[in-house]
């Protein structure tokens, strides 16, 4: 019986060493379907590689969209590297909604909430532009409350993004879809209004879901979105605020001196760096 259970345990462990396997090198990758994808994967793990103090750092927020599949791809590498994996089996990390927790789980790491971790030592998160003094818009996931949530609740917040996100100047002028705004469902014709008579909005329109789903886009929170352009933003706090102002609203995609830095990746695989 003893030794059967030995044996078991020997079993398991070797395994699991099995299954282990370094880090892989960012600079031989193995090609994916797009160089867009090459470039987002290099942004995603040199920002890892680099922000992450992995013996220190415990709590670290992993967030939405699709260069993030990256960030939580390269912790779940952390994971299985020998070196690695004794701090990184201690590391809690914490979705900002439903994608980043499956992103979470299905890398093997250990899922946490923010309501059990309010402090945050690190967070990772895409952006859909960001301008040269690092304010971004977020949101095309519909993830933006969340994303603030939690970014706000770290002590640093690394953006991971592709080329197509840098901005020349302000904010407004490559992501021409509008402002992600969170609101509550019945206030939704309400702050269209608001947003055209009151912020002089160019265009508001509610987010929807087809064709996947006919009808508006729901939030993990139960919210609508409203997508509001307003051209070139010379000042995203000024507009943050007044957006924040109207009645229904309840976050932004405006995230404001918010993020210490961001990683560009780009086709050709290199990677810059926006401080
Ligand atoms: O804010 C977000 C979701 O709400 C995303 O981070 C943003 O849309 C960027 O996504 P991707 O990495 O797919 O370009």
């Amino acid at each position: 019986m003893f030794r059967n259970l030995n044996s078991l345990v020997h079993t398991s462990v070797r395994r699991f060493a099995a299954k282990m396997t370094s880090i892989p090198d960012v600079k031989n990758l193995p090609t994916l379907h797009s160089t867009l994808e090459e470039a987002k994967r290099v942004a995603a793990y040199r920002a890892v590689d680099e922000n992450l103090d992995y013996a220190n750092h415990r709590v670290i927020g992993v967030g939405s969209g699709s260069t993030v599949i990256y960030v939580a791809e390269r912790l779940g590498q952390y994971l299985l590297d020998p070196q690695f994996s004794i701090y990184a089996s201690q590391f809690i990390c914490i979705p900002t909604g439903f994608q980043s927790k499956e992103l979470i789980l299905t890398n093997g790491l250990r899922l946490g909430s923010v309501e059990q971790y309010p402090v945050i030592d690190i967070v990772f998160d895409g952006a859909d532009e960001v301008d040269v003094n690092l304010q971004l818009i977020k949101g095309g996931g519909g993830c933006l409350f969340q994303e603030k949530l939690v970014s706000t609740s770290a002590s640093k917040f690394v953006v991971v993004a592709d080329y197509r996100k840098r901005s020349p100047k302000y904010l407004g002028t490559n992501w021409v879809k509008g402002v992600p705004i969170e609101v509550v469902p019945t206030s939704y014709i309400r702050v269209l209004n608001d947003l055209k008579t009151k912020l002089k909005c160019k265009n508001a329109v509610l987010r929807q879901g087809a064709p996947a789903k006919a009808g508006p886009v729901v939030t993990d929170n139960c919210n609508f979105i409203i997508d509001a352009h307003f051209g070139e933003i010379e000042h995203p706090e000024k507009l943050h605020q007044d957006i924040k102002m109207l009645v229904g609203v309840v976050e932004t995609g405006l995230f404001i001196d918010n993020a210490s830095k961001a990683y560009f990746g780009n086709p050709d695989g290199s990677v810059e760096m926006l401080v």
